[in-house]
């Protein structure tokens, strides 16, 4: 599907309740699979929980995660671990030079059973869940933190919980810290120190009801929208002020921007006035990685040179999200420079129109470029790549005014 999109309109407002996060979702399906009386609400409707939530309950045979990258990690450690199941866990093209390495080896050195199809180190792979014995295992944090959080979602099923040993420099943190708190949340003891995560055995957890918050990630192209607007109100609905999601510093960063946001009961509400900006934006992403296209694009809208670093985890997501951006952002006449970990875009005083906008089967590029329509028509190609995190995407940009079809 390729839509063309226009948004004129200078001032904006709306009212949006936005889906569940698609990070806390798909951790509280796995700890609701090994722990059963763990209700959730809230639940994202992304199609990475609604693949994960299937997995589950199909079990065993041939399981295609298509683009979830979550969904591969943390199931290889859940079914590993899963006495007597046997599975082919496999996914897209893409999913398939998506590596694992790091977590297989972790996991077989536990004890697990697993075995690589095709290439040694990619999916898909063939798992016969067996009873982990091993209580202590060292993993390299520097690849992609959802090996890490894989590993801590088993950890109080085993027999003598589980001890991580972090080693090299620790990527996406706050994702770590998030698997902790949900854990904590659920009745699980566990720690997080320097490069130690301990996770305490438990049997049986008392029964609970977790809310998961809207997805912040997902929000960010509203704060986008926001700081590409003359003047700007949207109201933002489920949001919580002290967030386990680290996008949640989009409020920080989009200050730059002229965006405010002001926390009020379960909801958000950004505001842009006229005339405030910055000039240039310098920011480490280290920490945050799935905001980066949509700051990258909000200063591609706005003219404003952009340095961002800290981004080396971003070639092996949805694509090669580093170049993706160098090649989408140079059609409209941007200059970019791109390095294995930073993306410097130099001001770009005038905008093409009517570019047509490759998505590479990311659904991060699609809603990271969709803002620009706010400066001159765009045309987005394969455009129904935004169900992987935000099925009603296009829906809820319609409701903003922007003209989508
Ligand atoms: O644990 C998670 O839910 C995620 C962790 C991050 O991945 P990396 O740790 O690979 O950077 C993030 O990019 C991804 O969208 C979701
Ligand atoms: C990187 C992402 O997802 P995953 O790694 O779970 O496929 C994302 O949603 O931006």
């Amino acid at each position: 599907m390729t839509l063309s999109i226009h948004n004129p309109n200078k001032d904006l407002a709306v009212n949006l309740k936005i889906t569940g996060s698609k990070s806390e979702s798909n951790r509280l399906l796995i700890l609701q699979a090994l722990y059963p009386n763990i209700s959730i609400e809230n639940l994202s409707n992304s199609d990475d929980t609604v693949v994960l939530k299937k997995a589950l309950e199909k079990g065993e045979g041939v399981i295609d995660i298509h683009h979830a990258g979550t969904a591969m990690r943390f199931l290889t450690a859940y079914f590993a671990a899963k006495e007597g199941c046997e599975v082919e866990i496999t996914g897209s093209k893409r999913m398939k030079e998506r590596p694992i390495r790091l977590l297989v080896d972790a996991l077989q050195r536990m004890g697990a059973d697993i075995q690589y199809k095709n290439e040694s180190g990619y999916p898909p792979l063939l798992i016969k869940g067996k009873k982990l014995h091993v209580d202590s295992v060292k993993l390299q944090a520097n690849v992609s933190s959802q090996y890490v959080s894989a590993l801590m979602l088993i950890g109080a099923s085993l027999p003598k919980g589980l001890e991580i040993i972090l080693e090299g420099q620790i990527t996406s943190t706050p994702y770590i810290l998030m698997t902790l708190e949900i854990l904590q949340h659920a009745g699980i003891k566990g720690e997080f120190k320097d490069d130690r995560i301990y996770i305490e055995p438990t049997n049986k957890l008392e029964s609970s009801t977790i809310e998961v918050e809207s997805d912040w990630s997902s929000a960010s192209y509203f704060y986008s929208i926001a700081a590409i607007a003359d003047t700007a109100e949207i109201k933002l609905s489920n949001y919580r002020k002290t967030s386990r999601q680290g996008d949640s510093c989009l409020a920080e960063i989009y200050k730059h921007f002229g965006v405010q946001t002001s926390f009020d009961g379960n909801s958000i509400t950004l505001k842009k006035q006229a005339g405030t900006r910055s000039v240039r934006i310098c920011e480490d992403l280290r920490n945050s990685p799935d905001i980066a296209q949509t700051i990258a694009v909000t200063c591609l809208a706005l003219g404003i040179e952009c340095k961002l670093d800290g981004l080396h985890t971003l070639k092996i997501k949805e694509t090669d999200r580093l170049q993706a951006l160098k090649n989408e952002m140079g059609k409209f006449g941007a200059e970019v420079k791109i390095t294995d970990d930073c993306l410097h875009l130099l001001p770009c005083k005038s905008l093409k129109e009517n570019v047509e906008i490759e998505t590479y089967n990311d659904h991060r590029m699609a809603m990271a470029f969709a803002p620009l329509a706010q400066k001159v028509p765009i045309r987005v190609l394969d455009a129904d790549v935004v169900s992987k995190s935000y099925p009603d995407f296009w829906k809820d940009l319609k409701e903003l005014d922007f003209l989508v079809q």
